[in-house]
């Protein structure tokens, strides 16, 4: 039988897979203790956001302010500034009126009071009935009781420990000829991952005691990549496989396909293996059971998207000499700030209300960020998890169907001004930006004039204010956040500035901030598509048994299934598996899938 080619076919070389372990399952631990948690009391509930948002910030309403002297008035009588910081907020090119502002009030005194009530540990995540904890990672005497402070501080005190041990060569790599470990493989998705790229990229020195690298996706290809770049240098790479549930998928499948190279390396995997996971996950007790070099908690009250300034980000953080503790007094002096119930004082109150005024409180346009610093390129990647997974969400507090939200995109100033900043300038008129400014370009003492009065940074400047000034002049609102310096402690206040901003936002609009539930339906389709999956491949196997074997069509294969209603889906798997030698297409070619006739190149008679 032929095999006809085609962007599907493939050839009879069929590779048979180890059974993998049963998918894991999402646990979650109990407290140990029993907390005085509260509920949020929601007898503060006002007027639904589209309601004040029509009537207070409707877009016929928002003629931005043009005249010099009074746009520099209100750039002056709005700045925010952070003495000890050294960071500004700027909001003054974001036109909301004083009436705006008197009547969002109420709403922000609910917030204030919310984010107060959290921070003493209330039930701040209805629907999972958690406490939301992130805060006091960064002032662990905010913790609402003793227990989990000293569980905050006794991990701080062990990830600087274990970083300062493999970092001296004091915990080595058992069969590595360097003598100590050079290289960090960092497995994890989402919260697990977008935390440690950031803040790697964003502080990370040149030279590194480990240099990390990143599988955060179950793309084969891009793991081998990862894996082939890190060449002989396998033997000295400490493995981090970061999972809250110790149970997602796509960190599962990296762990076992790095455990694998591990094997065809003739190395001992759980000597460079660490965990950082709930405690009795699975991930935890896989690790436990297997002597695993290093184990660290996530906190049932620290979410993934929230986590950067607990283990998860702190570990690999020290691993790559980044001063882990200045990232915490950066996010606990934003922190303090944030707490202040006066709108003008209070920074991430700030940009809630300017989200708030350029959205009409129901995302009606999306959020741009744009740092000017090469070494902040993945804020907005940071920042697209954190906005959106907290805000998007169907339902408010209340019951009722909101579909709230903000998108988030960017990349960075100004290379974006030569792909996309065309179309913010005079397209559709559907974001507002937040520039983030650095005023330092480079290190004291290596700066030149690269003409006459000018830096290289000087165009870098100038780039950020002319671009901000002409999309001003073209009616496009645009906030400001500026800082000295990348530094620990700045990362740490941006990041803890914007966990702040989406609690208060979240608050306003009357949603859970802290749940993710339509990730879930994703997850569970992807489920679904594997069973079936495995279903064809028992038919399939069963026709490919036959003497002669009997190959199927489409309609076959689906009525031998009992699943005649996701022929497409059955057409798609099968196509799949063509395109990678597991199946055999032996009539007919993918393009046209009525023609198709399909059987597997090996019997296996164990299934
Ligand atoms: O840390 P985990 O449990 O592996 O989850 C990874 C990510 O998956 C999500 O749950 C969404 O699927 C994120 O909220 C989370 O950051």
């Amino acid at each position: 039988m032929a095999s006809i080619s085609g962007i599907c076919s493939s050839s009879p070389a069929l590779k048979r897979y180890p059974k993998q372990s049963p998918s894991l399952t999402i646990s979650l631990r109990k407290d140990h203790v029993s907390l005085p948690a509260r509920r949020f009391d929601r007898s503060l509930s006002l007027a639904p956001p589209r309601a004040v948002a029509q009537e207070v910030s409707g877009t016929e309403a928002k003629g931005l302010e043009t005249d010099p002297h009074a746009l520099w008035r209100r750039y002056v009588d709005w700045l925010y500034q952070h003495k000890e910081l050294g960071l500004y907020v700027d909001v003054s090119r974001v036109g909301f009126s004083d009436e705006f502002v008197s009547k969002m009030e109420p709403r922000f005194e609910a917030a204030f009071g919310a984010m107060e009530e959290l921070e003493k540990g209330a039930i701040a995540n209805p629907d999972e009935g958690r406490m939301v904890g992130h805060y006091w990672l960064r002032d662990p005497t905010r913790a609402p009781n003793n227990f989990l402070r000293t569980q905050i501080e006794n991990t701080l005190d062990a990830v600087s420990e274990f970083a300062n041990d493999v970092v001296s060569g004091k915990i080595k790599p058992p069969s590595s000829p360097e003598g100590r470990f050079t290289q960090i493989l960092s497995i994890g998705i989402g919260g697990s991952a977008l935390g440690p790229q950031f803040v790697a990229e964003a502080l990370a020195p040149d030279n590194p005691p480990l240099k990390i690298r990143f599988v955060d996706n179950t793309d084969p290809a891009g793991i081998d990549h990862q894996i082939a770049q890190l060449g002989p240098e396998l033997a000295s790479t400490l493995v981090i496989v970061i999972s809250k549930s110790g149970g997602t998928p796509e960190t599962r499948n990296g762990l076992l396909e790095v455990q694998k190279a591990f094997r065809e390396a003739g190395l001992d995997f759980p000597k460079q293996g660490v965990a950082i996971t709930q405690e009795n996950s699975l991930l935890d007790n896989t690790a436990r059971i297997e002597g695993w070099l290093a184990r660290f908690p996530m906190f049932d009250w620290v979410g993934g998207r929230t986590s950067e300034m607990s283990a998860v980000g702190l570990l690999p953080a020290a691993l790559q000499g980044i001063d882990i503790r200045e990232m915490l007094a950066g996010a606990s002096l934003m922190d303090e700030a944030n707490r202040s119930t006066v709108l003008r004082n209070n920074p991430a109150a700030l940009l809630a209300l300017c989200w708030y005024w350029a959205t009409d409180g129901v995302g009606s346009k999306d959020m741009v960020i744009l740092p000017y610093k090469d070494s902040l390129l993945l804020f907005s990647r940071y920042l697209q998890q954190l906005v959106m997974e907290s805000l998007g969400k169907e339902f408010d507090l209340d019951g009722n169907r909101v579909n709230q939200g903000i998108s988030v995109y960017g990349n960075k100033g100004s290379t974006d001004q030569h792909a996309y900043i065309q179309q913010l300038r005079e397209g559709v008129h559907n974001f507002f930006v937040t520039f983030i400014e650095v005023l330092r370009d480079r290190p004291p003492g290596h700066d030149w004039e690269l003409e006459p009065g000018v830096t290289c940074g000087d165009y870098l400047f100038g780039m950020l204010q002319g671009t901000r000034s002409a999309l001003y002049a073209n009616k496009r609102e645009s906030i400001t956040v500026t800082v000295q310096e990348v530094t620990p402690r700045t990362v740490g206040a941006l990041i803890a500035l914007y966990e702040r901003a989406v609690g208060i936002y979240a608050s306003l609009v009357n949603i859970n901030a802290y749940h993710q539930p339509g990730v879930e339906a994703g997850k569970k389709a992807a489920g679904e598509v594997l069973a079936l999956q495995k279903r064809v491949l028992a038919v399939l196997n069963e026709a490919s048994c036959k003497e002669p074997v009997e190959p199927l069509t489409l309609e076959e294969v689906a009525d031998r299934c009992h699943a005649p209603e996701d022929i497409e889906m059955i057409y798609k798997i099968i196509a799949h598996m063509a395109a990678n030698d597991r199946a055999i297409i032996a009539e007919g070619s993918c393009g046209s899938p009525r023609s198709i006739k399909v059987f597997l190149g090996e019997c296996n008679v164990d299934e």
